[in-house]
């Protein structure tokens, strides 16, 4: 799916919380979404999804060879059958007490190709998307009893269950240990599907985006391949941190290393 975002931005309690965004996030790719607690990702991301609607500007997709083709619509205005189809965002978790076993939660995720009568279009998604998060051998469990990380990957296989075209994602890694958190962003990557997933960890980040989006206080402070983003002068910047930008040896992709909070971190907007 190609995806717009354009002069975007929403007021919440009484300010902008995100302020005249412009970005194309490359399709079929990886995208990450940076920037301080409060800087904006979460707003940025449901206004995204079409679950906002930005008070300036608009977020166009089109997916011209999608089974329900779509041509540069703004995602808002969309019927929500419709986008259920096309988008799916990861939420941060809740912990909500669902009374549902795991299949079931997965079974939400095609509400959107239910007909009339309730039976799914494609009988066998559910379990396709139990099998691609690797989360078959949780299928029968009950919700309330998964930890973290469990829930997390049935997220997942929900979001997957829904077929996306774009798939937005909020802090995906939070709750995984860290072999989760490689093995989560390495299956997103190798999607090949539009996502965009908001991240703290800026090495995570680094290994996994194809790009990445970096905002301060609402603004877009800088957007492009995290070699060329991530300098010790963005960092500083943007989170008032002092790092080092080294180079990893065998896969060349930058590693921050953080040496500390920077003289002048008190001043950072974000
Ligand atoms: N409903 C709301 N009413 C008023 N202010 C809001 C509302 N929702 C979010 N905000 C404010 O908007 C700003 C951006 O919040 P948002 O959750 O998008 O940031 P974030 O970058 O995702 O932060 P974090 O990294 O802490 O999750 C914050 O200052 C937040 O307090």
């Amino acid at each position: 799916m190609e995806l717009s975002i354009a002069g975007v931005g929403t007021r919440l309690g009484g300010r902008w919380v995100v302020d005249g965004v412009d970005a194309t996030p490359p399709a079929g790719a990886l995208t990450g979404l940076l920037g301080p607690n409060g800087a904006g990702k979460t707003t940025l991301l449901r206004l995204v999804a079409g679950l906002l609607e930005p008070q300036a500007g608009a977020v166009l997709v089109s997916d011209p060879g999608a089974a329900d083709p779509v041509a540069a619509v703004p995602v808002h205005a969309m019927p929500r059958r419709l986008r259920a189809r096309h988008v799916a965002l990861l939420e941060q978790s809740s912990d909500a007490a669902v009374p549902l076993s795991v299949r079931e939660v997965v079974a939400l995720g095609r509400i959107p190709y239910r007909t009339l009568w309730g039976t799914d279009t494609d009988p066998g998604a559910v379990e396709r998307a139990l099998v691609a998060a690797s989360a078959t051998h949780l299928a029968d469990r009950a919700w309330s009893t998964l930890s973290g990380g469990e829930r997390q990957r049935v997220h997942i296989a929900r979001a997957l269950a829904q077929e996306p075209s774009l798939l937005l994602l909020d802090e995906p890694t939070n709750h995984l240990d860290v072999a989760a958190q490689l093995s989560m962003l390495a299956f997103v990557r190798d999607l090949r599907v539009t996502s965009v997933a908001a991240l703290h960890d800026l090495n995570l980040a680094a290994a996994f985006c194809e790009h990445v989006l970096v905002l301060s206080a609402g603004r877009l402070a800088a957007a492009g391949p995290p070699a060329e983003v991530l300098t010790p002068t963005l960092l500083r910047q943007v989170y008032g941190v002092d790092a080092d930008v080294l180079t990893h040896p065998r896969t060349g992709r930058p590693v921050i290393a953080l040496t500390g909070r920077s003289p002048d971190a008190g001043e950072r907007a974000g």
